[in-house]
């Protein structure tokens, strides 16, 4: 993708009446500052009478003949709206690139909540994490070089005209020259976008390595795994290091390069001009002003357009990120209403294979769960249970073969709304920095009353007497919880859905033997209200099934049928 293409997709349609304006007062600013140098023709001509230039000529065409003071106050004014062109100028820049990168993080964000889980499942957390933070602000950074980039050569173009103006030969000279230098750094670019996609590996490589670590701290402490962790954190500060001060190397060798031989073209067009030319002060001043405000310039336009090439391989991962979720994108179906399993859920010939997996994880699966009743999923590691629930719970469409309910196929466009019907209990239950309410109700319009049913139907009434009670706040620096006492608001939180499928995958692994008692005698509660499918081994769970279904290697050896579910 191109410099241009990745900007192109960056500027929503949305966005292009606030490009057109920047672009124009960045016009406006140019044409002050082309004026301001054309000026100082009049300027000298009043100091040193006769002086005159291009500029000087016409203006006695013109019959305009202006004294020094008006021409010192023409030069205030031009100054004036110049500085307030240039507020304007730069709140609007920012303005944009601030909008630009929200539309773009708002992009990521809804392409990520929207993409099939099969898809997320595949991706490493940290990678999105860093596309979606700082990958994201290097494209923002990108768009702000863009933006001072185009001004600059708006600002050059103006100056350019003023020139033309002012001693047309030396300026088109000037001009070609600065277009020669401008190809010449064509290498450094490259070598820019290179060291871009380092700085955007090092990024996502300690992302990834601090991100473990802190996710696992309490492995990492018991293990004694410190100085492992404070290796594989201080390789990647290394590498950020490392790739931030090779590219500062290039810029400040680049820059350097550039004013060197800009001030040496610069003074051999002066010395061509006064002892070749034989060109007067009124003629020679205005094209020195014009190169030396040109140089600096040029400097800045070929340092924007370099950080523009380093941002973009960020711009590049951040699009690769959106294309790949936007086209594992599951239909709305808010609109859609799914089967409520008034009669039963089915599965057919279900098999599924995950990419680059040599084996199936589910191989042609046949299974029948009479609505109301209870299955229990059990097997070694890896036999495919945590699969196959997947696939009952609508996260994952089988390759082959098909899930209905009641009769219904729950192809792609019913997936989200049967997901509605569904509660999903996981092993590890996940609580946000957030109060209790906030956890249990996750954004539905559910009262007190409600939360403390699900709270007792959940066995997790010790909720009710935090001292703070659903105000008290949980996860990250608020109270911590045990494990047992976690699962069990993760229950409550899939029982305030009141779902027509609950799914309990390994939910009584981390609790004790009285917590495990009080979990099982709430799901024996919950029996024949719903469906319910759990996965697990424990001798409890498994006698209050129905069904005790046996996997191995993603089939079906056993089922177990202890009640008559026909
Ligand atoms: N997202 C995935 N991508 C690739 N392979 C996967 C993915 N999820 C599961 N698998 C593979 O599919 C097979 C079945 O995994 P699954 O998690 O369903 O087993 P399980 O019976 O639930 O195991 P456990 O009891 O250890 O949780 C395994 O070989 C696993 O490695």
């Amino acid at each position: 993708m191109t410099e241009h293409n990745a900007l192109r997709r960056l500027i929503a349609p949305g966005q292009r009446a606030a490009a057109t304006g920047l672009v124009l007062l960045m016009a406006a600013s140019a044409l002050t500052e082309g004026l301001g140098i054309m000026l100082l023709v009049p300027l000298l001509a009043a100091l040193q009478p006769g002086a005159t230039g291009p500029v000087g000529i016409w203006l006695g065409r013109l019959h305009v003949d202006p004294g020094l003071g008006e021409t010192l106050a023409l030069f205030v004014v031009l100054i004036a709206l110049r500085s307030a062109i240039n507020v304007a100028r730069g709140s609007a820049a920012l303005r944009f690139e601030l909008g630009v990168v929200q539309a773009l993080r708002r992009r990521a964000w809804n392409a990520l909540l929207d993409a099939d889980w099969r898809t997320l499942s595949a991706m490493r957390r940290s990678d999105s994490m860093s596309l979606l933070t700082t990958e994201i602000d290097r494209t923002g950074y990108g768009i702000n070089q863009a933006i001072q980039g185009l001004a600059v050569a708006i600002t050059l173009a103006g100056l350019g005209i003023a020139g033309l103006a002012v001693a047309p030969l030396v300026t088109l000279i000037g001009g070609v020259g600065g277009l020669c230098v401008l190809l010449a750094y064509r290498r450094m670019r490259r070598r820019a976008a290179a060291l871009g996609e380092r700085l955007g590996e090092a990024h996502a490589g300690l992302q990834g390595s601090l991100g473990d670590s802190l996710a696992a701290i309490r492995t990492v402490k018991s293990l004694g795994g410190e100085a492992r962790a404070r290796e594989g954190a201080f390789a990647g500060f290394a590498a950020l290091f490392g790739a931030r001060m090779a590219y500062q190397r290039d810029m400040g060798l680049g820059q350097a390069g550039l004013q060197i031989g800009g001030a040496l073209v610069l003074a051999g067009l002066d010395w061509i001009a006064a002892a070749r030319w034989h060109l007067g002060p009124a003629a020679i001043l205005p094209v020195v002003a014009l190169f030396a405000r040109s140089l600096p310039l040029l400097g800045a336009l070929q340092e924007s357009w370099q950080n523009l090439a380093h941002a973009r391989p960020a711009m590049i991962a951040v699009f690769a990120l959106i294309d790949r979720a936007e086209a594992a994108h599951e239909p709305d179906a808010r609109d859609a209403d799914a089967p409520p399993l008034a009669r039963e859920l089915r599965l057919d010939r279900v098999g599924v294979q995950f990419a680059g997996s040599p084996v199936p994880a589910l191989t042609d699966i046949d299974l029948i769960v009479p609505a109301g009743r209870m299955i229990a999923l059990t097997g070694p590691s890896g036999a495919g249970k945590s699969t196959l629930a997947d696939v009952f719970a609508g996260l994952l469409s089988p390759d082959c073969g098909s899930l209905t309910v009641d009769g219904v196929t729950i192809d792609p466009a019913l997936r989200r709304a049967w997901r509605r019907r569904v509660a999903y209990v996981h092993q590890d239950a996940v609580l946000a920095a957030d109060s209790l309410r906030e956890n249990l109700a996750w954004g539905l319009p559910v009262d007190d009353l409600a939360i403390e049913a699900a709270l007792r139907a959940a066995a997790a009434e010790f909720a009710l007497d935090l001292p703070e009670g659903l105000a008290t706040r949980l996860g990250d620096g608020g109270r911590v919880l045990s494990g047992g006492e976690r699962q069990r608001l993760a229950l409550a939180r899939a029982l305030l859905r009141d779902p027509a499928l609950l799914i309990l995958d390994e939910a009584t692994s981390a609790l004790d033997a009285d917590s495990e008692a009080r979990i099982v005698e709430a799901i024996a509660g919950l029996k024949g209200r719903m469906t319910i499918v759990v996965i697990g081994h424990r001798g409890a769970l498994l006698a209050l099934a129905d069904q005790v279904v046996k996997l191995d290697r993603g089939a079906i050896v056993a089922i177990d049928r202890r009640t008559e579910t026909g």
